[in-house]
């Protein structure tokens, strides 16, 4: 018999700009040890801050993905994001594995990741506008165009699906997603 674990569940994080994602993936990871975050590599510079992310240009993007350099890739609001194909390693050690998702790459995620859980963020529109306004990292027809996927629909046939309320107290949210993911990815 084998003694080698099972790599851990990666829990996508998913939801519209500004609903959290990255505030509750980091709140996690410092509540529960054995939890880790997966970088994701943007097309867009390092400077402009939020999450921590390897920045590279289009260019550098392309030839990463032609040689197999990605779990995952997506383009989204005119940028390009890839989920690095070393995210195996860090399964290989961790207890869960959270990154920051497409929507509309989930079904794809769940095929390239058996387990997959997917914990999905809401906010109340006024306070999704208000939260984007606050970052400060897009102009405002980028926040415009943001908002309108806000409502957007999670695909079908996802297996393993969390799904919570961000407009209140990030402290909540975390509490709530620990005792909804604990069971699930222990
Ligand atoms: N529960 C919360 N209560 C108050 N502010 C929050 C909460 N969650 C996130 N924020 C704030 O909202 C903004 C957007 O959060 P962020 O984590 O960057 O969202 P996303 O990754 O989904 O775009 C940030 O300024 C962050 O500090
Ligand atoms: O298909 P959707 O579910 O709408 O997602 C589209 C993009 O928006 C989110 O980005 P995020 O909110 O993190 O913005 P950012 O990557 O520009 O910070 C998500 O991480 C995707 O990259």
């Amino acid at each position: 018999m084998s003694d080698r674990r099972a790599p851990a569940p990666v829990i996508a994080v998913v939801g519209p700009s500004g609903v959290g994602k990255d505030s509750v993936m980091e709140a996690l990871v410092a509540r529960q040890p054995g939890y880790c975050i997966q970088r994701r590599v943007i097309t867009r510079p390092e400077e402009a801050g939020g999450e921590a992310f390897t920045g590279v240009d289009l260019v550098a993007f392309e030839r990463m993905e032609a040689a197999g350099g990605f779990a995952l890739s997506w383009r989204a609001h005119g940028l390009a994001y890839g989920i690095p194909a070393g995210i195996e390693a860090l399964r290989a050690g961790a207890q869960g594995v959270l990154v920051n998702l497409s929507r509309g790459v989930l079904s794809e995620a769940q095929a390239r990741f058996p387990g997959l859980i997917v914990l999905s963020l809401s906010a109340d529109p006024e306070v999704l506008a208000q939260r984007l306004a606050a970052r400060g990292r897009e102009d405002a027809e980028d926040r415009a165009r943001r908002l309108t996927r806000a409502a957007a629909p999670l695909p079908e046939g996802l297996r393993r699906v969390v799904t919570l309320d961000n407009s209140g107290a990030l402290e909540a949210t975390v509490t709530a997603a620990l005792a909804l993911l604990q069971p699930e990815s222990a």
